[in-house]
């Protein structure tokens, strides 16, 4: 294996060179800081990515470092004592801070959509799984009862359930992990958007299963130029996944650059010691041959 070090100039903080104005950013986090009102304490300094059509972004980074908290920033789904202090999150171009509750309804979903770790807890227990994927479907596009059936149980076909009809009508409890995990995908990309945050999204699968889900990802993005935004603490994840990745450490972006440059000529001593603890799991396995090459 050739080390990416031999190509890659070293920078202590790389910047990606952004898409032409040709694509404008479906997602763009400029500069976000996040504070906690109660404490007082800011929780989240200055992150900055953007995420055009089909891109992959990853964020890793210790427990507690603002992954979860930057990606509700930009859903605009921060929990009740958090509140953006500065930066901007623009959608499409739009600000955020400058939608009504309404138009925020409107995006969410159709535009950008979410999938967040614990299924369970996204999906009502009493509902059956493919009438909780109908209702999305019925209110974001406006399809009648019927047509939005038909449509959740392709959707369940898309996300790779082997008995569609089957799974549209059970509950939570009657699915496996994997197979909430695709349910809530299914939800999630219901109303085609063109931004899909994945956070944690195959932490509590087994790692066949954790693949499967990733592959979907991949295909989904290429097939129909999903964008995404990848949350893990799994190295291995985001190296599978992503064109670039931004490294956080305490509410701050130590490194960001192209995947496999952060990968494999870290230029943050955190970045090396995060690899150092996955390199025992092998993550060239998940390079492909060309980026490790
Ligand atoms: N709902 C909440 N209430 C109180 N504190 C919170 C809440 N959500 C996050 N925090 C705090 O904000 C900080 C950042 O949390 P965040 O969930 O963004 O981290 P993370 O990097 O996603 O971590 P993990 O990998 O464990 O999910 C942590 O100190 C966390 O304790």
């Amino acid at each position: 294996m050739t080390l990416l070090s031999q190509h890659t100039a070293p920078e202590q903080t790389r910047t990606v060179a952004t898409a032409g104005p040709s694509a404008p950013p479906v997602l763009a986090v400029r500069d976000v800081r996040i504070s906690d009102r109660v404490t007082e304490r800011e929780i989240v300094r200055g992150v900055s990515f953007e995420l055009t059509p089909g891109k992959a972004v990853g964020i890793v980074g210790e427990s507690g470092s603002g992954k979860t908290l930057t990606c509700r920033a930009a859903l605009g789904i921060l929990p009740p004592h958090f509140e953006v202090t500065g930066g901007s999150v623009e959608i499409d171009g739009t600000d955020i801070a400058t939608l009504t509750p309404p138009q925020w309804a409107a995006l969410r979903g159709s535009t950008i959509s979410a999938v967040f770790q614990d299924p369970a807890s996204y999906l009502n227990p009493s509902i059956r799984v493919g009438a909780q994927i109908a209702e999305v479907v019925r209110v974001k596009k406006g399809l009648k009862r019927r047509e939005a059936r038909h449509r959740a149980v392709e959707l369940l076909r898309a996300v790779r359930l082997s008995d569609p009809e089957l799974v549209y009508g059970q509950y939570t409890y009657e699915l496996s992990g994997g197979m909430l995990q695709r349910v809530l995908i299914a939800a999630a990309i219901a109303a085609d958007p063109r931004a899909l945050i994945a956070d944690e999204a195959t932490t509590a699968l087994d790692v066949t299963v954790q693949a499967e889900i990733l592959d979907l990802l991949a295909e989904l993005r290429e097939r129909s130029g999903l964008a995404l935004v990848v949350v893990s603490h799994d190295l291995a994840v985001v190296a599978h996944l992503c064109d670039e990745v931004l490294v956080m450490r305490q509410g701050e972006v130590v490194e960001h650059g192209p995947t496999r440059a952060v990968l494999y000529d870290p230029q943050h001593e955190y970045t090396r010691l995060l690899i150092a603890e996955h390199d025992q799991y092998g993550l060239e396995k998940f390079l492909t041959p060309k980026e490790a090459s």
